[in-house]
Parts: structure tokens; C-alpha cells; sequence
């Protein structure tokens, strides 16, 4: 039987994992992460699906990766343990800012006109209108992890120090470590882009409002108010200060949040890198056994939002030739 490993149980590893049992539902397939949820950036995300802070060089298949994730996502709504649900709202901006890519892939897109753009705030130049998903992450990666475990799926805690040392035991190895990479594989493209954000609950809050600066999301079992986005910074403190600021601010252009009960507050690492990596290498080790590396982070502020479609590519490199595992 042949032999794949999966490095990361975050919303990266735990989808690829699913999408390879699927594909090669002979192989033995193994999780390797030094942390699992609910202590991972991944359990940080708001689950908004809206592409934000990534970079991909590829705009063709950015526009798949969008789309067989949102369209997953979508398929997800009717499952009660997923996390996944449906909800509309505005994303306005204080420049003039072109129809988004991903347009066509969210419900109603509509651009808002200037007398709502001047209702919504002052100083803001373009926006829309448009319903999405969002997934929430902890309940989904649960979700998945049940659905892996029950076909077989064998999940291990450790911290992998050197990635080469797996390709003595298995046949591919997937790389979805996230900033760990940073180390793992000696990335210095990839580095933190640190955000700090608040749970509440605002039963009253029924859109999601974004601006640029701030914004309030809704998710299956809260309100996630944000948004603040500081490069290279790896404090893991919550700011009290920013957590005031996030408040005021929000509670500013989502008068309905005023009274909010407080859940908690939460800071995460985003995995930015230069360009999302989902590509192939082949690594012979000194043993002269070669190994296909897959390579999936640095999804930045959407990694909920290319998940699936980054897991689909994934079983693409590895790619037919493998049809025997
Ligand atoms: C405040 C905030 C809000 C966000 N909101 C959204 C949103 O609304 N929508 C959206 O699309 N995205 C959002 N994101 C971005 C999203 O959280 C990330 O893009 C995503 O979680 C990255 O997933 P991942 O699986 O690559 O990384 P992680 O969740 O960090 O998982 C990495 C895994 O790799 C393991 N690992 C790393 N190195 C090693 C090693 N050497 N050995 C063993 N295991 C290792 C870790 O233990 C972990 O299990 C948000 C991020 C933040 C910070
Ligand atoms: O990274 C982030 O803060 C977000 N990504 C999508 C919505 C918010």
C-alpha cells in the first residue's frame, strides 16, 4: 500500500487530506502537525469567503480555485455540523476600485450608486452590494477531521523538524504547514501578517459591513468584528487598545452592534508569502529515493476562501502518474 503524508491540520492540510482519500482510497494516508485546532490560525478566521491579502501569479486558475471552493462551501449549507452558511452585505471603499474577479462567483452582486455609498459613511468612492458564504473554521475542520478518521485516516502529533527525513517512508509528501514553512522548508518568502479580531454576539447585526479598515462578518455562531492587518509583526498578545479601537470603529458603521455581548478576543498570524505556493517538487534523498513534495500555503487572508480548490490542485500534481497508490 502506498504511503502519503500530509504536513498541517489546518484548513490547508485537513481538505487535501480529504481530496487525496478520495482520489487514492488505497493509500495510507497520515497527518503530521505540531498543533491542531482549536489552537491554529485557521480557528482564528472570521470563514469569510472573500479573496483578501493573497497574492497568485495565476489568474486563471485563482478564478477555479474561487469558484470550487465557493461552489463546496455552497454545498455545505444543508449539512447542520458543517459551519457553513449563507450572508449578504456591503463592502465599501474610500478609492475607486475596479468589479472584482470574483463577481460573478457571489449571489446579487450589484455596485452600490453614490447616494448609498454617502449613506453608508463619508469618504467612501466605490462599493457593492452581494451575498456569500462563510464557513466557520473550527466547526468545519471537526467536520472534515470526523470524515477523514472514519475512512481510515491516521492523524500523529509531532513536530516535523526536517522534511526530507519523510521521503525514506513515503511515497508523497504534502506541505501544508503554513508560516511553519517559514522553517520547515526555509521559506523566508512567507511571513506573518498579524490580525487581531473580536468574537461577539449581535443577534441584531444581519449584514456584514467591510471598508478597508474594519469589518463586521457574520458567522455560524458569532459576529467577528476586525480587522487590522500589521506586516512581519508575530506578537500573539491581544492589544487592548486595538481591541477598543475595533470596537468603536465597528460599532461607528454597524450602529446595531452597540450593547454587544463580548465573547472573546483572539490575534492570529496570517501566512502571506510573495505568491500563494501550490506547485510539485521531486526530492531524492541520499538513499536515491525519490519523493513528490507537494507545496500548498501561504494563503495570506484566504485560506478559508481557496481551500478546496488549492486540495483539488493538489490531487492534480500529484497527478495520474500516481494512479497505482
Ligand atoms: C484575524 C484573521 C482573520 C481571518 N479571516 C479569514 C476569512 O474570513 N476568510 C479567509 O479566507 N481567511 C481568513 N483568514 C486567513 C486564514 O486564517 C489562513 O489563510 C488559513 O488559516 C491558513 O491555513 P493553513 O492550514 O495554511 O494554516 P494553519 O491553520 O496555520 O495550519 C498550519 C498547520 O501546520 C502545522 N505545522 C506547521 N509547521 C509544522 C511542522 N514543522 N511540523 C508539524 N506541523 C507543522 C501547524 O501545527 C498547523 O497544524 C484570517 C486570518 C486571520 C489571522
Ligand atoms: O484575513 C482576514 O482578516 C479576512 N479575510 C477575509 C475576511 C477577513
Amino acid at each position: 500500500m502506498s504511503n502519503i503524508v500530509i504536513i498541517g491540520a489546518g484548513i490547508a492540510g485537513i481538505s487535501s487530506a480529504l481530496t487525496i482519500q478520495k482520489k487514492f482510497p488505497k493509500a495510507k494516508i497520515t497527518i503530521i502537525a505540531d498543533k491542531f485546532s482549536p489552537f491554529i490560525t485557521s480557528d482564528v478566521a472570521a470563514g469569510f469567503w472573500w479573496p483578501y491579502l493573497v497574492n497568485f501569479p495565476n489568474p486563471d486558475l485563482l478564478n477555479r480555485i474561487c469558484r470550487d471552493t465557493f461552489n463546496y462551501i455552497s454545498s455545505l449549507v444543508e449539512k447542520e455540523d458543517a459551519g457553513a452558511m449563507w450572508q449578504s452585505g456591503y463592502e465599501v471603499n474610500r478609492e475607486l476600485t475596479e468589479i472584482p474577479h470574483w463577481a460573478p462567483l457571489v449571489r446579487g452582486f450589484r455596485r452600490l450608486n453614490e447616494d448609498e455609498l454617502n449613506r453608508l459613511g463619508e469618504g467612501y468612492k466605490s462599493g457593492q452590494f452581494f451575498t456569500t458564504l462563510a464557513l466557520e473554521p473550527t466547526t468545519y475542520i471537526a467536520y472534515a477531521t470526523k470524515e477523514f478518521l472514519s475512512k481510515g485516516g491516521i492523524i500523529k502529533q509531532e513536530k516535523v523538524e526536517n522534511l526530507v527525513e519523510l521521503t525514506d517512508s513515503f511515497d508523497v509528501v504534502v506541505n501544508c504547514s503554513g508560516l511553519g514553512a517559514r522553517d520547515l522548508v526555509g521559506d523566508k518568502q512567507i511571513s506573518p501578517i498579524r490580525g487581531q479580531i473580536i468574537r461577539v454576539r449581535a443577534p441584531r447585526v444581519k449584514h456584514f459591513f467591510c471598508d478597508g479598515d474594519y469589518y463586521c462578518l457574520l458567522n455560524s455562531n458569532c459576529v467577528i468584528l476586525g480587522g487590522t492587518h500589521d506586516e512581519g509583526e508575530w506578537n500573539m498578545e491581544v492589544n487592548q487598545d486595538t481591541a477598543k479601537k475595533i470596537l468603536e470603529e465597528n460599532i461607528k458603521r454597524t450602529p446595531e452592534l452597540k450593547g454587544a455581548e463580548i465573547i472573546s478576543h483572539h490575534v492570529g498570524l496570517r501566512p502571506f508569502r510573495s505568491s500563494l505556493r501550490l506547485e510539485k517538487e521531486t526530492i531524492r534523498n541520499t538513499n536515491g529515493r525519490e519523493t513528490t513534495v507537494i507545496h500548498n500555503y501561504g494563503h495570506g487572508g484566504s485560506g478559508i476562501t481557496l481551500f478546496w480548490g488549492c486540495a483539488l490542485h493538489v490531487v492534480e500534481l500529484i497527478g495520474n502518474g500516481k494512479a497505482h497508490l
